[in-house]
C-alpha cells in the first residue's frame, strides 16, 4: 500500500492555473504604478492567483504546522543541546511561550503543534498526537525509519492539511522542532543534490568547530552505512531523514494537493520542501520561501528547490518563525490586487508607449 499512496498523491497534484496567472498579470499592469514596480509582491500575487484560480483570493485563517520529532543520531553528539529539549519545547509551544507563538500571535496565525515522533509521552488538549514512533533510529548505524514509517509520517501531514483546510484554513506555513534535525536536513541536502559535506553541514543550535567536524563525519558515516539511492527521495528520506521532516513533506504535498499556498520556513523546512519537490515536482509551484536562514547550506537548498527567499533576517531558529513573518507580506500582495485603483478608474495617464 505504502509507496503507491505517495505515487497517487504526487499524480493528483495539478499545475498552477495558467489563465488565472495571466489574468492577474493583466490586472497588475492596469494598476496605478509602473509595470512590475511592486516586484516580489507582484510575483506572489500572480502565484496566489495560479494556486487558487482567483486573481484576488479571500485568504482566510492561516496555520503554522509545527511538526515535532526526535532523532536517534543525537546519541552521536551532533547538537549543542540535549534531546530532552524537544518535548520541553513542545510543551512551551502548547503553553504559548515559544518564539513561534509570539510571532504567530503578531501575524494572526494559529500554531498547530503535532507530536509525530517525540521520544516522550506527551498529553495536552491542544496537542495533535500523531506519533509514528518515539524518535528515529540512529542513522549513523542503521536507517532512521522504515519505508512504512516514512510513508505513515508523510500521510499524517497530507491528512492534517485536509482536516485543517476543511475547517477554514487557506494558507499554511511549515515549522518544526527536533533536536538533531539539522543533521538529518544536511544529510538530505548532501545526498539529494550531491552537495559537498563542507557546504551542506552547518552549526545548527550553535556547535563549535570541533563538533562541526564531528557532525560532518557522522553524516558521512550515515551515508556510507545506509547507501541511500539519490534518485529515490523516499529511500533517502527514510534512511537519513526524520519523522518531522517526513511529516512536513506531507504537509507540503497536502497543501499542493488541496491548492493552498505553503510558506516554507528555514533550513529544516526547506529540506522537507526539497524532498516534496523530488516526489512531486509540481508541488514547488505552491511553495513560497519566507526567509534565508543563517544555517550554512540553506541558500544551496533553496536553489535546489528553485525558490528565492522573501526575507533576510539573519534568523536560524526554525519552529516556523521566519515563515509566519512572511504571512503579512503575502496578505499585502492580495490587498494590492483588491484595493489599488486602475489607471482608468483613477484618471491617471498610463505609460507613453509610442
Ligand atoms: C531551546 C531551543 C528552541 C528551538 N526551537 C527550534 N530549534 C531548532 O534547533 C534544532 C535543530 O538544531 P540542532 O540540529 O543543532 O539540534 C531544532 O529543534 C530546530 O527546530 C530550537 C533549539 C533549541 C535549543
Ligand atoms: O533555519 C532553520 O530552520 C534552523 C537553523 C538552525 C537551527 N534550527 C533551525
Amino acid at each position: 500500500m505504502s509507496v503507491s499512496y505517495i505515487e497517487q498523491i504526487a499524480g493528483e497534484i495539478q499545475p498552477l492555473n495558467r489563465k488565472a496567472v495571466e489574468a492577474a498579470a493583466r490586472h497588475l499592469d492596469q494598476l496605478t504604478k509602473p509595470p512590475g514596480s511592486l516586484g516580489r509582491l507582484e510575483e506572489v500575487a500572480k502565484q496566489l492567483a495560479g494556486i487558487t484560480g482567483e486573481i484576488a483570493p479571500e485568504l482566510g485563517k492561516k496555520a503554522v504546522v509545527v511538526m515535532a520529532g526526535d532523532h536517534g543520531v543525537c546519541e552521536e553528539g551532533v547538537s549543542a543541546f540535549p534531546a530532552e529539549v524537544t518535548p520541553q519545547m513542545v510543551l512551551n509551544f502548547l503553553n504559548g511561550g515559544a518564539a513561534v507563538n509570539v510571532l504567530s500571535r503578531h501575524t494572526g496565525a494559529d500554531v498547530v503543534c503535532v507530536d509525530i515522533g517525540v521520544n516522550s509521552d506527551l498529553e495536552h488538549p491542544l496537542l495533535y498526537s500523531r506519533k509514528v514512533r518515539k524518535g528515529t533510529r540512529n542513522m549513523a548505524k542503521e536507517a532512521a525509519m522504515t519505508p512504512e514509517e516514512t510513508v505513515q509520517a508523510i500521510r499524517t501531514g497530507v491528512e492534517l492539511v485536509k482536516e485543517l483546510a476543511g475547517s477554514g484554513y487557506t494558507m499554511f506555513a511549515t515549522g518544526e522542532m527536533g533536536i538533531g534535525n539539522t543533521t538529518a536536513s544536511s544529510a538530505l541536502l548532501a545526498v539529494l543534490t550531491g552537495t559537498d559535506i563542507g557546504v551542506s553541514v552547518g552549526r545548527g543550535t550553535g556547535i563549535d568547530d570541533a563538533k562541526l567536524l564531528h557532525k560532518q563525519a557522522v553524516i558521512e558515516r550515515a551515508i556510507a552505512v545506509n547507501k541511500p539511492d539519490a534518485d529515490n527521495p523516499l529511500d533517502v528520506l527514510a534512511k537519513v531523514g526524520g519523522l518531522e521532516i517526513a511529516g512536513l513533506t506531507g504537509v507540503i504535498l497536502g497543501a499542493a494537493l488541496y491548492r493552498c499556498p505553503i510558506v516554507i520556513d528555514g533550513f529544516i523546512s526547506s529540506a522537507a520542501a526539497l524532498v516534496a519537490s523530488r516526489i512531486a515536482p509540481l508541488s514547488a509551484s505552491y511553495m513560497i520561501a519566507s526567509h534565508l536562514s543563517q544555517e550554512q547550506g540553506h541558500a544551496r537548498l533553496l536553489e535546489a528547490v528553485g525558490l528565492s527567499p522573501m526575507l533576510r533576517m539573519d534568523m536560524r531558529l526554525g519552529e516556523g518563525t521566519g515563515a509566519v513573518l512572511a504571512f503579512p507580506l503575502i496578505e499585502a500582495a492580495v490587498k494590492i490586487m483588491k484595493e489599488m485603483a486602475t489607471f482608468a478608474s483613477a484618471g491617471v495617464s498610463s505609460a507613453d508607449n509610442h
